[in-house]
């Protein structure tokens, strides 16, 4: 696999409901590697290995540090980097993505991360714009404006570029807000 994408797996705990209803893990994590378990609990000789595997009782900041750190501060240093979460429905993303006021997600810890890198280069300027978008059943959204319906993606010899709204932010407050209340962002202010 290339040094260039990692992919990493990071197991949630059980949730009320699944307790609730008596289930069980139906992985075990060891080396890096999620072998498959029965419903008796023992290996079913199903094993994948990625480049790094988490468990249950990681804390989302453990995993900032050691996969999304290195990005962030790569891209404040000139090269591009993406970081996205994929998962069935209810195995983690919005939790390790945004997180909750105790546990803050890969996002808010970028956004503040980032923003203490610029401070720290004082003899460079930066320029940080946010576009928040959606792609739900293959349509496109501007969250950052919801009057822009089904928003365009082309690709050109700059790259990938999609038709969404920039907001310049200069604080990680200011991407964090933008970012909570979408529905109630005016357009019209952005940039003043
Ligand atoms: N590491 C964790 N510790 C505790 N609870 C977690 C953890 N990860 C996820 N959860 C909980 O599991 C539930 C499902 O997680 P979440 O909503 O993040 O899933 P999702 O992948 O974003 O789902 P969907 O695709 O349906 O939006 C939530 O109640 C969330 O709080």
């Amino acid at each position: 696999m290339s040094d260039n994408i990692k992919v990493v797996v990071k197991v949630r705990p059980l949730i009320s409901r699944e307790i609730e209803e008596k289930l069980s893990y139906q992985w075990r994590v060891k080396n890096n590697t999620l072998y498959q378990l029965d419903q008796n609990g023992k290996d079913f000789g199903t094993a994948f290995t990625f480049d790094k595997v988490y468990d249950k009782d990681t804390k989302t900041s453990d995993v900032y540090d050691d996969i999304a750190k290195p990005i962030v501060e790569a891209a404040a240093a000139g090269f591009n980097g993406t970081i996205f979460a994929y998962g069935q429905t209810s195995s983690g993303k919005t939790y390790t993505m945004t997180g909750t006021e105790e546990s803050p997600g890969i996002i808010p810890l970028a956004v503040l991360n980032l923003f203490e890198i610029i401070k720290n280069v004082p003899d460079r300027d930066f320029l940080v714009r946010v576009s928040y978008i959606e792609i739900y059943n293959e349509t496109l959204k501007d969250l950052l404006n919801v009057e822009k319906e089904n928003i365009k993606i082309h690709e050109g010899l700059q790259g990938i570029k999609v038709d969404a709204s920039e907001k310049v932010a200069s604080s990680p407050e200011e991407v964090l807000d933008a970012m909570r209340q979408p529905k109630y962002y005016d357009i019209n202010n952005f940039d003043k």
